[in-house]
């Protein structure tokens, strides 16, 4: 008889706690009976036919560390019926009968694709972004919030010791769900989204001037990546208020490091839930956080909701800062 075959990948940006979805995957996966195999590099691992015998121990010592073990890669072949197809082959080709699929909304595109094609896929969120609209969170945002708050803390304490503003670029290209509660955590002046519009006088530079003429004298704005230059801005508010002004990139020091405990035992949880998910012969699904419960809905039907952005939680921030 052939062993039941499962695969496991990461796509997309990584974030920290995939390894230990991974993990979860791998050793779930043999508990219940199958073989799994790890993809390589993401869905072009899964067109070269890059895998990987699991086994136990394959993932001994992984649970702590920020990346991910099996790689991670954007795959615009994938995209392709022509690399899709060459995917299809190679999991047909090692009697692979359902993949899971660690990444963001791009990599669930793909999931949906191939269950499509009669290939069972449970996707993980596995993204800094928080950006997933079915899943109140995703694998890898508390990792990457206490490290832009580690490294605002630090920039506080030049910015104070020279009286300037610090404007900081956290990542999220459409997402500001980061910058939002990095900002409160740090106690920013300022927290700019591409979720809120904005203006630069009223939002930023007003506030700043208020705030100094009550006694302060540095300050930090907190900016979304997907909002503009925080060189321009920095140079701007510089030259309306006259305060010295600094912009600095925190980039992809965000997405790395050891995951915390809440990436950790979420990313657990849904590997798990994903292999059970398999194990029923269930595939086209997506597993989610809900009011701090595991569950799943249809990949098709989870990328056609929408995330409201916490106006509420940002009203707070706006509040409390001056
Ligand atoms: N519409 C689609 N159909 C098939 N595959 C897709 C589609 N969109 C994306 N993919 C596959 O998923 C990969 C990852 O997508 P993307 O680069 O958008 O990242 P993501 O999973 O959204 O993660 P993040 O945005 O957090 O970095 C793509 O390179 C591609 O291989
Ligand atoms: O590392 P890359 O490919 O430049 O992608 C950066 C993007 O990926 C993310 O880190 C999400 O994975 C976004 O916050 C950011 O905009
Ligand atoms: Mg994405």
């Amino acid at each position: 008889m052939e062993e039941k075959t499962i695969a496991v990948l990461t796509s997309g940006g990584d974030a920290p706690g995939m390894n230990a979805a991974i993990r979860a995957v791998v050793r779930a996966g043999i508990f219940k009976g199958f073989r799994v195999l790890g993809v390589r590099r993401g869905y072009n691992g899964l067109i070269k036919g890059d895998l990987v015998e699991m086994n136990l121990r394959s993932v001994s010592g992984i649970i702590h560390r920020g990346g991910t073990v099996l790689y991670t890669a954007r795959s615009p072949e994938f995209n392709t019926e022509a690399g899709m197809q060459k995917a299809i082959q190679v999991c047909r080709a090692h009697n692979i009968l359902g993949v899971v699929v660690i990444g963001g909304d791009g990599s669930f595109r793909g999931a949906r694709d191939l269950s499509e094609r009669g290939y069972n896929c449970v996707g993980i969120p596995g993204t800094i972004d928080n950006d997933i609209a079915c899943s109140d969170y995703t694998i890898g945002f508390d990792t990457a919030m206490n490290t832009a708050m580690e490294a605002v803390d630090r920039l506080r304490d030049t910015s104070q010791s020279h009286d300037r503003c610090s404007v900081v670029e956290v990542m999220g290209r459409r997402a500001g769900w980061l910058a939002l509660r990095c900002g409160i955590a740090v106690g920013a002046t300022s927290i700019l989204v591409p979720e809120a519009p904005f203006d630069l006088q009223k939002d930023v530079i007003d506030r700043m001037v208020e705030n100094q003429r009550a006694g302060k004298q540095h300050f930090v704005v907190v900016v979304a990546e997907g909002v503009g230059n925080v060189s321009e801005i920095a140079k701007e508010i510089q030259t309306r208020t006259g305060i010295e002004s600094r912009a600095t990139v925190l980039g992809h020091i965000q997405r790395g490091g050891s995951p915390t405990v809440t990436d950790r035992v979420v990313a657990s949880q849904m590997g798990y839930h994903a292999v059970e998910l398999l194990s029923k012969g269930i595939g086209n699904r997506v597993v989610a956080m809900k009011a701090d419960k595991v569950v799943d809905y249809n990949i098709s039907e989870a990328l056609q909701m929408k995330k409201p952005f916490d106006f509420n939680l940002y009203q707070i921030a706006h509040d409390i800062s001056i």
